[in-house]
């Protein structure tokens, strides 16, 4: 049995503040794009969880977050069996969509389904919130308003569907260190500013492109960018190649350019892909998902 594991992207991440536990308060949107690992997992007659694949950045071992995943799984619903599970990783790794979480996600949903298990989409992201804040929305996908450390989720209308350019710099960011970074409020820009958040949630409900794309924004873009001014460059290379809009997604480091044209995209993706200058970045193009077409990948 496999299933599809999509990268999310933050159409909005506003920082409202730190907490005692470690983690900040957030008010943000998420969205799934079509840029897919792949999880495949089968019963086996050994007990334990016995994963292959990933990549040298994920290896597979019990540090993975389809390991953890599984292996929660296994002692939640009290099943002394095992499985094999092998992890096909195309979503590059520390980039700021997720992918990991992903994985996780989709190793519960698919052991769910594999192991009879019965648990409703609610459970499985109560479930998931153990294992991090942006895996319950991986759960169900699609678009959706996500708030506390990210883990409490409301439905949204469903984005309109549009076309990213994804590029991933040839370096890492690291969540924790990216949100420490931002510390305490007043933030840049003012404490009581009104965030991206409800700018966006006003254009979906509007089912607005164009005042979707006027509204994105990251509060964590400052701090990401603020280490790799060649990140500034590399969205006003995106503008300056026929996106609408550049921004950071999570905490970084990939950048994404908006447009709603498939052909835009892919020639943005060209020219930075054939660009000297931006030798060593990855590059992909990748459409937005609603709730239903992930349930189907
Ligand atoms: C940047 C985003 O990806 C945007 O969607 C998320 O906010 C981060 O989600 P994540 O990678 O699942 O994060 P977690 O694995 O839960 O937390 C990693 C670390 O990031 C920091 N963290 C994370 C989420 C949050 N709301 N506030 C935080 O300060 C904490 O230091 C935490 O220990
Ligand atoms: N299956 C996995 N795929 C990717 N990374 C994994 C996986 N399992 C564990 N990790 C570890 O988790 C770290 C973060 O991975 P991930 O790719 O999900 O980050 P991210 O894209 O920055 O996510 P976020 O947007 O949630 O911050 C990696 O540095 C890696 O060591």
């Amino acid at each position: 049995m496999q299933m599809l594991a999509p990268a999310k992207i933050n159409l909005s991440l506003d920082v409202l503040g730190r907490r005692d536990d470690g983690y900040h308060q957030v008010s943000m949107v998420m969205q799934t794009i079509a840029l897919f690992d792949r999880v495949h997992v089968e019963e086996v007659s050994r007990s334990g969880v016995f994963l292959s694949g990933g990549s040298s950045e994920a290896p597979p071992d019990r540090s993975n977050l389809v390991y953890r995943a599984a292996a929660l799984v296994l002692a939640r619903a009290g099943r002394t069996g095992g499985v094999a599970i092998d992890l096909v990783k195309n979503i590059p790794v520390a980039a700021g969509l997720a992918g990991g979480s992903s994985d996780a996600a989709i190793t519960i949903k698919l052991m769910n389904r594999l192991l009879g298990l019965g648990w409703s989409l609610a459970e499985m992201e109560a479930l998931a919130a153990e294992l991090g804040s942006d895996v319950p929305f991986l759960i169900r996908g699609g678009t959706a308003l996500a708030s506390g450390r990210g883990e409490q989720l409301t439905a949204l209308p469903a984005a309109p569907t549009f076309w990213l350019v994804v590029v991933k710099p040839p370096f890492g960011a690291s969540t924790p260190r990216v949100y420490q970074a931002l510390g305490a409020p007043p933030y840049p820009g003012g404490q009581h500013r009104e965030g991206a958040t409800a700018k966006v949630m006003a254009a979906l409900a509007a089912g607005s492109y164009g005042a979707l794309i006027a509204a994105v924004g990251n509060d964590l873009e400052q701090v990401t960018i603020g280490w790799h001014q060649e990140l500034q460059e590399l969205k006003e290379a995106l503008v300056r190649h026929g996106c609408d809009r550049a921004l950071m997604s999570g905490s970084g480091p990939t950048i994404l350019g908006f447009t709603e044209h498939e052909d835009v995209a892919r020639q943005a993706a060209q020219a930075i892909e054939q660009s000297a200058y931006w030798s060593g970045y990855g590059v992909w193009v990748a459409k937005t998902l609603t709730e239903q077409e992930g349930n189907e990948g």
